[in-house]
């Protein structure tokens, strides 16, 4: 597994060493060390309780570690901990959106909170409203909104500063499959801009969407890190089926082909295969070179799922059980 352990320290968003964090004899964090570089998006994986959000709260100030040191955007974390709180944006998972008054107000409040001149702020709010599809529902409550309006109205709260690095704690727990793709959405834009995203999930489809780089928490370690498909290659099992119709055709198959597994009841081969475009290409190649035809060719490549069940031993969430908060 790569590391980025030679990156240059000043292209890091987020350089932290030896993280912890205890509560009374509970300890949460176990010396944890994240890199992120700038402009990517970094997830962090972990099923409830993982301790997800105790990471968040300390890289963005919230809360103190018991141990270890970090610098986010340059600066230190405790000792220049008002440099950092402007550089970063935090979307928790307890929204700051206040539901009794307008999206509008609540984006004119954070404009203020910001010190943006009055005209300013209402362009950067208008601005902000229009991009997360939400002029229309602008001067209507918040507390009117659907749940994914809310999502995308907290982020366009955040948004307001102009933070280089944002914190987006579990941002799709609850929402529904739409709503889901939407956020993706604005994660994706919001890094082709440049942003750097440090995104907690404790959906394995969504840290393999987004994520450039994903850590899994468990039992305070993080227990491995790596782009998606590093982490898939942790686990075997990735191979391609070929079916055929005509036994004789099978049987040709079998001999030309190395490595294979046989299913003679269903006449299938399987062919350790990680599923890359050329694995693929040599075994139609072979297939050509034999003169045989399969009836059908399908690839299945272990999924995060799986990776997830090999290192923590854990079941994890899946997408359609909601988390109850
Ligand atoms: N202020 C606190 N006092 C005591 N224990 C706490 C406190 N905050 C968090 N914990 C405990 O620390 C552990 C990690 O909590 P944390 O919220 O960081 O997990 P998480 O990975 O974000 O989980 P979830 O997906 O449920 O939000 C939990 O066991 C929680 O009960």
């Amino acid at each position: 597994m790569t590391t980025n352990e030679h990156e240059p320290e000043h292209e890091l968003a987020i350089a932290a060493t030896g993280l912890r964090k205890a509560y009374g004899d509970r300890t949460v964090l176990d010396g944890i060390d994240i890199r992120v570089p700038a402009g990517t998006v970094f997830s962090l994986l972990g099923p409830n309780g993982a301790g997800k959000t105790t990471a968040v709260n300390i890289l963005s100030t919230l809360i103190a570690a018991d141990g270890g040191e970090a610098r986010i955007a340059g600066h230190d974390l405790t000792a220049e901990a008002q440099a950092v709180r402007a550089a970063i944006g935090v979307t928790g998972q307890f929204s700051a959106v206040d539901s009794l008054i307008t999206g509008e107000e609540n984006m004119l409040l954070m404009a203020d909170l910001h010190h943006l001149p009055r005209q300013r702020g209402r362009q950067v709010t208008a601005e902000l409203l229009e991009r997360f599809d939400l002029t229309e529902a602008a001067r209507k409550p918040a507390s009117t909104y659907s749940g994914g309006m809310k999502r995308r109205l907290d982020i366009a709260m955040t948004l307001v500063g102009s933070p280089r690095i944002i914190f987006l704690d579990e941002p799709t727990t609850g929402l529904d499959p739409r709503s889901r793709h939407t956020m993706w959405q604005i994660i994706r834009e919001l890094v082709s801009g440049g942003t750097t995203v440090f995104l907690t999930t404790q959906y394995l489809d969504e840290a393999d969407q987004l994520a450039d780089r994903i850590a899994v928490l468990n039992g305070g370690r993080l227990v491995a890190e790596g782009s998606p498909e590093e982490l898939k290659r942790l686990v075997p099992g990735g191979h391609v089926r070929l079916r055929f119709s005509d036994p004789a055709v099978y049987e040709r198959a079998a001999t030309a082909l190395r490595e294979t597994t046989r299913d003679d009841e269903a006449l299938a081969l399987q062919i350790p295969s990680g599923g890359s475009q050329r694995e693929l290409r040599a075994i139609l190649d072979w297939l050509d070179a034999a003169g045989v035809e399969a009836e059908e060719m399908s690839v299945h490549t272990p999924d995060l799922d799986d990776v997830f069940f090999a290192l923590t031993g854990n079941p994890v969430a899946s997408t359609d059980k909601e988390t109850v908060r």
